[in-house]
This record gives structure tokens, sequence and C-alpha cells, in this order.
């Protein structure tokens, strides 16, 4: 049987690498195999699972191999072997910040990947981290389509006040406004809600995207009309290890009178802080949920308070709230925090049927809630498959 055309998409997360493999001879692409390098675990391992949850291919990552590289080309000899030579048109990358220019998925030349890696500064724990595997998939495989699938491009449609930051003009001419990230995810749940719900499609929806990193986006008619993160993935919510949204006074008093350097700086506010910082024990929202310490369940509150004071201004974007969606990490596995987060918005008309969101289904509101809740598991991998396989499509020299 000749190997069937597909895409190796790789969806480098701020806690996690995930990948998959598509099929994309049909039109819907169709997963193959799927993989997970998840970084809270004390020895990380890359692990690769047949669609019936068979175990496919498995290897620790050495502490020596900081940005995954060697991953990668193991996964490269793994698909080979695996589904046989030539069968790969393209590897599909979750690019997180594609700056002011990029709307759509693009064909990463050699000069868009240094235009890209330039954008480091405005998504430092991610960007390089998505961009590392595009050099090392080039240098064994030159001919290989490498394409960039952004988090910021469902956002590029922003318009001010929702995009405007309050300092002197001559900054947003220079590129300094929100863009917003989670895209990716965000269309894919807007797609399901559309086909779970078709009635609610028009309607003014908030997704909650509740992970490692965690953002909302509220929508109108489908698409994004304002968001929680800004010029960078450290605004907003309470997150793993970032801040989110903070008095920038904090930031001028750290350096000038606490004498931390702009790189402690950043250190402090991307990886040291959110619930790792509260809690003093771990960014794993796991992790806090099962621990009885104080400090553990001070963090998990922050979370919930910020996550429902944010989901409010977001229904302030859209004029009232008819519906809300939970996904990522957290708000697809964690009945305690939608629950939490529900409960604070019941002054919004939020009513969250306990044993529908203790199972998990996809609609957990109660009969009478003037919201309408969901879980929406997201796949932020099959939305770059289908991003993939149109451009393949388009330009099939992509
Ligand atoms: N069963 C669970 N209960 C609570 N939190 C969970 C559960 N499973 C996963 N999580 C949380 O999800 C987070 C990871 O979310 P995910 O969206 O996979 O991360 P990333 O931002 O790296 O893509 C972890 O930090 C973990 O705290
Ligand atoms: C943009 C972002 O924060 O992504 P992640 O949640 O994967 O870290
Ligand atoms: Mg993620």
């Amino acid at each position: 049987m000749p190997a069937p055309a597909s895409v190796l998409v790789l969806n480098s997360g701020s806690s996690s690498i995930k990948f998959g493999l598509f099929d994309i001879s049909a039109a819907e692409p169709i997963l193959l195999c799927s993989g997970l390098l998840d970084e809270h675990q004390a020895k990380p391992r890359l692990v690769v699972k047949s669609t019936g949850g068979h175990v496919l291919f498995e290897k620790k990552r050495e502490a020596s191999d900081t940005d995954s590289g060697h991953l990668f080309a193991d996964v490269l000899g793994f698909i080979e072997d695996q589904f046989g030579k030539g069968c790969l048109r393209a590897v599909g990358h979750r690019v997180v910040h594609g700056g002011p220019d990029y709307s759509g998925p693009v064909a990463l030349t050699e000069e868009i990947t240094a235009k890209l890696e330039a954008l480091t500064p405005l998504a430092p724990l991610h960007q390089p981290r998505c961009l590392a595997p595009v050099r090392t998939i080039r240098a064994i495989q030159p001919a290989l389509a490498q394409i960039a699938c952004f988090d910021t491009a469902f956002h590029h449609g922003l318009a001010p006040p929702a995009s405007r930051f309050a300092i002197p003009r001559r900054f947003e001419a220079r590129g300094l406004r929100r863009y917003g990230f989670h895209g990716l995810s965000f269309e894919y749940v807007a797609g399901r809600l559309a086909g779970t719900a078709p009635d609610l499609a028009a309607s003014r929806t908030v997704i909650a995207h509740l992970g490692n990193g965690a953002s909302l986006c509220a929508l109108r008619d489908g698409r994004s009309v304002d968001t929680t993160m800004g010029l960078t993935p450290l605004d907003g919510l309470v997150m793993g290890t970032r801040c989110g949204t903070i008095d920038p006074g904090v930031l001028l008093y750290l350096q000038q009178h606490e004498k931390m350097s702009a790189e402690a700086v950043q250190h402090l506010l991307y990886h040291e802080s959110g619930l790792l910082g509260v809690s003093g024990l771990s960014s794993d929202m796991r992790t806090l949920l099962a621990s009885r310490e104080a400090a553990a369940g001070e963090a998990i509150d922050l979370f919930t308070f910020r996550a429902a004071q944010e989901i409010a201004v977001m229904s302030n974007s859209l004029q009232g709230l008819d519906c809300l969606v939970f996904t990522g990490g957290i708000g697809e596995h964690s009945k305690e925090i939608r629950s939490a987060i529900g409960e604070r918005l019941a002054w919004l008309g939020v009513r969250i049927d306990p044993a529908a969101n203790d199972a998990a289904r996809e609609r957990i509101n109660q009969s009478g809630s003037a919201v309408d809740v969901f879980v929406i598991p997201t796949n932020e991998e099959i939305t770059i498959a289908r991003h993939s396989a149109a451009l393949l499509r388009k330009q099939p020299t992509a």
C-alpha cells in the first residue's frame, strides 16, 4: 500500500510539546498517531501513541537536550519507519507570535524564519521553542516544506479600542498593541461550538482557554473582538508561572528599588510567578488541587477570582454573555475550577449543573441558566493540519 500523504504537526506549548501525524489525502485530515512530552513530569519522556492508545515509540529527553531538537530527529525517523519513506508532505508548526504581518499560515523560508525569530522578545517562553524544530528539521530534510500557523492570526481583526494601549500613539505605529494568543485553540473551539449548537454560533461567547498558559477570547459571530493576552502572552489571567495583568508600577519598582535587571524581571514574571509564585509549591493545577497547604488554596482562589473578573470584562466588550466555553488542560479536566469560576459568575446568570460538570459533559449549564456553558476539548493540532493541508493545496511547492 502506498504511504499516505501526511503532515506532521508540532504544537510547542509552555509546558508540553504535542504532536500529531495526519493523513491529508482526504478533505478532512485524519489523525494517524499522536505524541506528547509533558514537562511537568520529573523525567519528561516523549510518548507516541496510535489512535487506539498503543505506545508506538518512547524516548527519554536527555538533560542536555534543551531545545528538544534531537527528539524531532527521532520522530522523523520513526515516521519513516512506521509509515514509509516520502509520506511526509510538510511539517506544520504552531508559532505563537506572528507579529503584525501574518493573518494566516505561511510557508517558512529562511527569511521568514529569521523574521519570526526576531519576535522572541515578545514571546520569550514560546517563540524559541516553536522555531527551534524548524531549524532542526531543515538541517535534516532541507527539501521538506515547513508551514507556520500562528496563535495571533485569529485575533488579526482586533480593532481599537480593544487592541489599543494607552501610551503615546507613536508606539502603536511601531507595533505595540494587543495581539492576543491561543488563536488556534479558539478557532477550533468556535468551530466545534458552531457544529454542536448552531443557534449559538453568532452569540456573545467567551471561550476560556485554561492551560499552563491561559487566556480568554470574546467572540461575536464567531470572530475575536477582545482577548486577555496582549503584546505578549504575559498579560491577562493568572497562569502556571506567569503573572498575568499586573500594575506596571510593580515592574518599575522591581527595577528601580529592588535593583533587578530587565532580564531578572522578565524571568520573575514569566517563570516564577502565577500559580507557582503564589503557592510556592507548583505551577501544576493538579498538584495544587491535591495539596492541603493554605498557600495552594490561595493560589487557586486568585486563579478563579481573576478568571471570573476577566470573563466579566470580556462580557462587557460583548455587551452581555450568552455562552461560556471551557477548554485547555485545566478547563477540560478540572470540575473544581469550572465550578468555582461559575459560582463567582452567578450574578451574570451562570448556573452550572453539578452532575453535568462532574461528568464533564459537553453542556454543563442548568436548564434555567441565562448563560449556556460548555466544555469543549481543544485540538490545536487538527487546526494546524487543516491549515497546512489547505496551504499545500494552494501552493503545492510550499
Ligand atoms: N485533571 C486535571 N485537573 C486539573 N488540572 C489539570 C488536569 N489535567 C491537566 N491539568 C492542568 O493543565 C495544565 C496543562 O494544560 P495544557 O493546555 O495541556 O498546557 P499547555 O499550555 O502546555 O498546552 C497543567 O498545568 C495542569 O495543571
Ligand atoms: C500562548 C500560550 O500561553 O501558550 P501555552 O498555553 O501553550 O503556553
Ligand atoms: Mg497549549
